[in-house]
């Protein structure tokens, strides 16, 4: 049951990648301290599946400053839900420091697979062909999991005392038998991963953040062309980005779920510029309606 607040009314609660010691978490953390109730999940579809009126928060990773998208957020962007009951309200950037992570005694020579979520063995490539180019790489659900395994008897076969995880220095204080070989391992030490705030339906009640912006200033647009016009696919995707007319930060593309070889779905990141222009909710409105008259699909998945 949730906590209740001072106020009589109760805390939200927010969904996030766990176990707590995720990168997740200390966003989650950052962004709401206590007035929200964490809800720990065990893969990023979990916690994006989770949204719903009583969770009626999520927090899942967008995009890392070495390693790029983050491909499960996209995938799951492309769900019919988001635009319809689930949407994007907020983001938030976390400065992301690597660790490798062993249990008390193992020595670095001894290591013959290194666990992590995929991402944070993207970020840590030149360090570990530097210093591990033999070692296996175990993609893990979530890098404070990955930790985890360690302090189980066995992990799928392989031996505890061989292993390392990639996660973050703060994984050794909450798992004292864990300590850490190596730190700041990223490949570049100005690393950042940024995430999204998901809302179910247009949920207001979102506490506000110590850095609310003035406005609306961002909004994510997802833009699709129809499937009977692939011979003109590259004419099409074109006009339909064009006919957006958004000052756009970011364009991602996913395979569309459809079963049509090489049929996309595009992510487009629309910012306003000024941060003064009031009719900017409206401008992007039109924009969607423009891609409608190209005879495109265009879903707003969120503005905040
Ligand atoms: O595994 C975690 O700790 C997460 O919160 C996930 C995640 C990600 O998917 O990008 C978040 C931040 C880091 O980039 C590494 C992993």
């Amino acid at each position: 049951m949730a906590e209740p607040q001072i106020d009589g009314q109760e805390k939200p609660t927010l969904a996030f990648l766990g176990p707590v010691g995720t990168y997740s978490h200390q966003a989650a953390y950052d962004r709401f301290g206590s007035t929200v109730t964490y809800s720990e999940r065990q893969t990023i579809t979990d916690v994006f599946h989770a949204l719903s009126p009583s969770v009626p928060l999520a927090l899942i990773p967008q995009e890392n400053s070495i390693h790029g998208a983050v491909i499960d957020t996209y995938d799951l962007l492309r769900s019919p839900c988001m635009g319809k009951t689930s949407f994007v309200r907020g983001d938030v950037v976390l400065s992301i420091k690597h660790s490798l992570v062993v249990r008390k005694g193992v020595r670095l020579g001894e290591i013959q697979h290194v666990l992590s979520h995929e991402q944070a063995l993207g970020q840590c490539r030149a360090f570990l062909r530097e210093h591990l180019p033999t070692a296996s790489l175990v993609p893990y659900a979530s890098t404070a999991g990955a930790a985890r395994a360690l302090l189980s008897p066995s992990i799928d076969g392989l031996d505890p005392l061989k292993c390392a995880a990639i996660c973050s220095r703060v994984i050794v204080s909450i798992l004292p038998e864990l300590e850490i070989l190596e730190e700041g391992i990223q490949d570049n030490n100005v690393n950042y991963t940024r995430f999204y705030l998901l809302a179910y339906s247009d949920h207001t009640a979102i506490p506000p953040p110590s850095t609310a912006p003035p406005t609306q200033r961002h909004a994510l647009v997802r833009i699709s062309y129809p499937p009977g016009a692939m011979a003109e696919k590259p004419r099409n995707q074109t006009r339909l980005l064009n006919a957006l007319d958004l000052y756009v930060i970011r364009l991602d593309r996913r395979p569309s779920p459809l079963p049509i070889p090489f049929h996309d779905v595009y992510f487009v990141e629309v910012e306003e510029e000024t941060m003064t222009d009031p009719s900017w909710t409206n401008q992007v409105m039109r924009g969607i309606q423009r891609v409608s008259k190209q005879g495109g699909e265009a879903n707003l998945l969120g503005m905040w």
